[in-house]
């Protein structure tokens, strides 16, 4: 990962055509009146830090509180309220009871003023600019592939055999026992996907007829999106347990994206007591997230009241949505 550019020029507003929808935002989703939020104000200001084009849209389920939604509109997210998306009635244990509200998630699909989106945890945090991977060509899923070596994994026949997509030599995959070795996974923390209206009404349909799994909606998103799946590398979305179960394929240097989806490592509950948290890369992983997190000048009001001393002309087009402003970094 690139030592953070402490410098953050602010260029010359870039004029967006005028009625020409910025067909391109990041997504997040947004669900009960805890603590996520931070997660989410987290990862709007490292989006900014890493001077991405693009919006950041946050789906909020009703549960959402008024003032975290004043929040996220503060730091310049778009805040979009969402219906809940219900499994069918089923007796299966999520590995995490509160995964039940993760198929709200599915709700992203109908936002289809965009063209492209990229979906983003709020546990996730962007350290370098991946506004190129809109680019990656339309008909397909990009998500990075998980990591079965987890505890949370204990129910499935590959974490029982010990065997991990990450490392696929370490362990074979015993076809004559097991049949075919599951199709490559992805982690649902992250993803580039298009929005459609006809995708989101067979999400919906398809879900009502499929039996709930542990991993709720990811699994149900790794069904669904089998066939047209493309693997990105894991610097767009670092699962944490990679440090520690494949470090031969991690490089810290290189990631850009980190996913604080480890037990223990959600940064702003982070004690340092569960296992693995007292890892020296870890630590400094943690530390990363709240020099961004408590970072003023990263934040949007400082952001429009710096251009105030510019041009109150366009400040006032960009307030009113017809600039739009890129930071670009420094000369340097
Ligand atoms: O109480 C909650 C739980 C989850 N989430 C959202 O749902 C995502 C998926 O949950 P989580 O990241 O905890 O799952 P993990 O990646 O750790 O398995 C979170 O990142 C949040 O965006 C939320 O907003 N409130
Ligand atoms: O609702 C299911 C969730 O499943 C995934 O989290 C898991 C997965 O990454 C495992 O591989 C890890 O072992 C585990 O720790 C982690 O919680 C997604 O990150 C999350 O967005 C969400 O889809
Ligand atoms: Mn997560």
């Amino acid at each position: 990962m690139a030592p953070p550019n402490l410098e953050t020029a602010i260029t010359e507003p870039t004029m967006a055509p005028l009625g020409k929808h910025m067909s391109r935002a990041y997504v997040t989703f947004l669900a009960g009146n805890g603590d996520y939020v931070k997660g989410v104000i987290g990862l709007a200001k490292g989006l900014r830090k890493a001077r991405s084009a693009y919006p950041l849209m946050v789906a909020v389920l009703p549960d959402v509180p008024e003032e975290h939604r004043k929040m996220l509109v503060s730091q310049g997210c778009i805040v979009r309220e969402i219906e809940p998306v219900y499994p069918p009635e089923n007796q299966t244990q999520f590995a995490m009871a509160y995964y039940v509200i993760n198929y709200s998630k599915l709700r992203i699909w109908e936002f289809v003023e965009y063209t492209k989106m990229i979906y983003l945890d709020g546990d996730i945090q962007v350290y370098d600019n991946i506004d190129h991977l809109f680019d990656l060509p339309n008909g397909y899923f990009y998500a990075v592939m998980d990591c079965f070596c987890e505890k949370t994994w204990s129910h499935t026949p590959q974490y029982k055999i010990g065997y991990c997509q990450q490392s696929p030599n370490k362990v074979r995959w015993p076809e004559e026992e097991l049949g075919p070795k599951p199709a490559l996974y992805f982690n649902a923390g992250m993803f580039v996907y298009e929005p459609s209206i006809s995708t989101y009404h067979d999400l919906l349909k398809t879900l009502q007829i499929t039996p709930p799994t542990p991993f709720a909606e990811q699994d149900f998103l790794n069904m669904y999106f089998k066939d047209i799946y493309r693997p990105i590398p894991p610097i767009y979305n670092l699962v944490l347990a990679m440090l520690w179960r494949h470090p031969e394929n991690i490089n810290l240097e290189e990631v850009k994206v980190v996913h604080y989806c480890a037990n223990g490592s959600k940064p702003w509950r982070y004690t340092g007591k569960e296992e693995n948290m007292d890892r020296e890369d870890i630590k400094m992983l943690e530390k990363m997230w709240f020099d961004i997190y408590n970072d003023e000048s990263l934040d949007y009001k400082s952001e429009v009241e710096a251009r105030k001393t510019l041009q109150p002309f366009r400040v006032a087009l960009m307030e009113a949505g017809v600039l739009h402003y890129v930071t670009a970094p420094s000369a340097a």
